[in-house]
């Protein structure tokens, strides 16, 4: 049986005034791909920032690999791309080795040494991102889904067990997109890292993903790819306004 590496107990979370998430109850087991669907304002990414333990929940619990998120010691086991990360412009000063070298910092502290196999631990980190020919590249230099390929291979750097992705096909073209999320599942199956995303492709990804959890202030659905493909688009209009169109 696969070990459960998130679970999240009746957590509820406030902003100051505003109420975002009510009772959510889920988990997440090792090896699953799961998409996170909602629309905007919905609560996805405050979801990510209380399993990443940026956030505190307001009530209820948050469990990392069978421990409370509070007594929890190994960040490094989880890779995080914030929805932001490929915002540089072409005169940011820094090559794409140096962005994914500098991944390593969570697992070795900003001023200890970089381990001696540093180098090919960059080359690794990027060739399972497809990036290796672009390494000494000027990061600002490359298109935004190459950007988004860098930061994973950052985040990849530290060997994680799970990959967490705010939205990570913002700004890449259309085109790229299912190409994209080819290397995420390569990644999923065949390194075996466990990876939640939030997404508003809910076509392009639903032939890479295993799970899927639909959100709006609290969870309407989380379950199997195949059980949410028996859903009806009436039903998502229910949960959701006319905000995540099923297209087949
Ligand atoms: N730092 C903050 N302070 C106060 N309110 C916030 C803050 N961050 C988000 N919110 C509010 O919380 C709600 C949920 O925001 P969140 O970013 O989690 O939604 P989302 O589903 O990720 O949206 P999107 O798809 O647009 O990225 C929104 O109403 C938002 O305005």
């Amino acid at each position: 049986m696969s070990q459960t590496l998130i679970e999240m107990k009746n957590v509820s979370f406030q902003y100051e005034y505003t109420q975002v998430l009510k009772n959510i109850s889920f988990k997440v087991d090792e090896g699953a791909f799961l998409a996170i669907l909602g629309p905007n304002g919905s609560g996805k990414s405050t979801l990510l920032k209380l399993l990443l333990g940026l956030l505190k929940p307001m009530s209820g619990e948050v469990q990392l690999f069978g421990q409370s998120i509070d007594s929890f010691r190994h960040k490094e086991w989880i890779g995080y791309v914030s929805q932001k990360s490929n915002a540089f412009n072409s005169g940011f000063p820094a090559t794409v080795e140096e962005v994914v070298k500098s991944g390593l910092t969570k697992k070795v502290g900003l001023l200890k040494r970089m381990p001696k196999d540093v180098d090919l631990k960059v080359l690794e980190a990027l060739k399972s991102v497809g990036m290796e020919e672009f390494r000494s590249r000027n990061i600002g230099q490359l298109s935004g889904g190459q950007q988004q390929r860098v930061f994973i291979a950052r985040a990849l750097i530290s060997n994680p067990k799970i990959l967490i992705l705010d939205e990570p096909t913002v700004g890449i073209d259309h085109e790229n997109v299912q190409s994209f999320y080819d290397m995420l599942a390569t990644l999923n199956e065949e390194q075996n890292k466990t990876i939640i995303l939030v997404t508003h492709d809910v076509d392009t990804v639903s032939n890479r993903i295993s799970h899927v959890a639909c959100v709006n202030q609290t969870i309407h659905f989380h379950g199997y790819k195949e059980d949410f493909d028996t859903i009806s688009q009436d039903q998502l209009d229910n949960w959701y306004g006319h905000a995540v169109r099923k297209i087949h």
